[in-house]
């Protein structure tokens, strides 16, 4: 297991609340006055999850469309979100890309928390998202079911190839998918009524498909050649791995007609040794299947 897996597996001994949802969920789900409220948290690092030399405002783009995606998952609407923000210098470009993206999602900022950094440090962000359910039950990782069909929203390997553009100096649209992930709330929001189990991907198309399995105890076949792809076709493999997609992958049964188009990669079939086949080969979660930490 990585460093990052084995804390989260020591954290769940303090998080047995269930709107914590065993900490093995997108976002923690809180029944409140009638309602339900969505909240979710990323923190993202200089040198990690950004460019130290991109442009501020698209750092600012990529906090805030990374941590609404996790709230599309579960077709929450949002609330509104709390910026936790180090000083750089940057903030006049920071400001611009943090006005845009709130504006785009209709997320007003509710506070936060403003920090120095000592010389040297990488840059680390932090944005709460707080949502609330437009579909009760709210869809989480685990109610993928037999014979449901796997779906995901759009391509993987966008980001990946923006990157590297990036990288080589594009800062227009061979790079955008990158600099500016597009957080899919709509469709998650329409979809919430219709689906089994819903999830973003974020670590990679195989790696989040193998941790819904685990969580809803059953085997997912992927079709690789189904998967839509935003890369060169050689690169197929890694577009399937890399991660910073932010499609919905969601499972629905095969008679659910889907008010967002969507591509079908996959099966639910029953549990077997591997929580996935690609093309009929099990894969686990120690195989290289996405992005991890440590
Ligand atoms: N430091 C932490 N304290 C409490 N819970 C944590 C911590 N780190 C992760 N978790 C929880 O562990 C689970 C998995 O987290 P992870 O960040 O992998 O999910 P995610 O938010 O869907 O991923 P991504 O950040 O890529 O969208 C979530 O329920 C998350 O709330
Ligand atoms: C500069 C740079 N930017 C991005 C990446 C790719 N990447 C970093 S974290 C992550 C998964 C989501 O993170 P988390 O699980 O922490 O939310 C991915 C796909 C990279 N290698 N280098
Ligand atoms: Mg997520």
């Amino acid at each position: 297991m990585s460093a990052e897996l084995d804390f989260i597996a020591a954290l769940r001994a303090l998080a047995g609340d269930p709107a914590a949802r065993g900490l093995r969920d997108d976002c923690a789900v809180l029944p409140f006055g009638g309602q339900t409220l969505v909240l979710t948290h990323d923190t993202i690092v200089a040198g990690v999850h950004f460019l130290p030399d991109m442009d501020p405002a698209d750092i600012a783009w990529r906090l805030v469309a990374t941590n609404i995606s996790d709230l599309a998952a579960k077709g929450a609407a949002p609330v509104g979100v709390l910026l936790a923000y180090q000083l750089n210098g940057a903030e006049a470009r920071f400001l611009e890309g943090l006005r845009a993206a709130l504006a785009e999602y209709g997320a007003p900022l509710l506070g936060g928390d403003t920090v120095g950094m000592p010389d040297g440090a990488a840059q680390t962000l932090g944005l709460t998202a707080i949502g609330r359910a437009t579909h009760t039950p709210v869809p989480g990782r685990d109610g993928a079911a037999l014979g449901d069909i796997l779906y995901i929203t759009g391509p993987v390997g966008g980001a990946m190839i923006g990157l590297e553009a990036l990288r080589g100096g594009d800062n227009g649209a061979a790079s955008a998918a990158y600099r500016r992930p597009q957080a899919q709330l709509a469709a998650g929001i329409a979809l919430a009524p219709h689906v089994g189990a819903m999830m973003d991907v974020s670590d990679g198309v195989l790696l989040d498909a193998a941790r819904m399995a685990t969580a809803s105890r059953v085997t997912i076949a992927i079709d690789s050649a189904a998967v839509p792809i935003a890369a060169p076709e050689p690169r197929r493999a890694e577009a399937l791995r890399w991660g910073d997609d932010y499609h919905l992958l969601f499972t629905a049964a095969p008679d659910v007609v889907l008010p967002v188009h969507a591509h079908a990669i996959g099966r639910v079939i029953a549990a077997g040794k591997a929580p996935i086949l690609l093309d009929g080969a099990p894969l686990s979660l120690g195989d290289d299947l996405g992005f991890a930490h440590g």
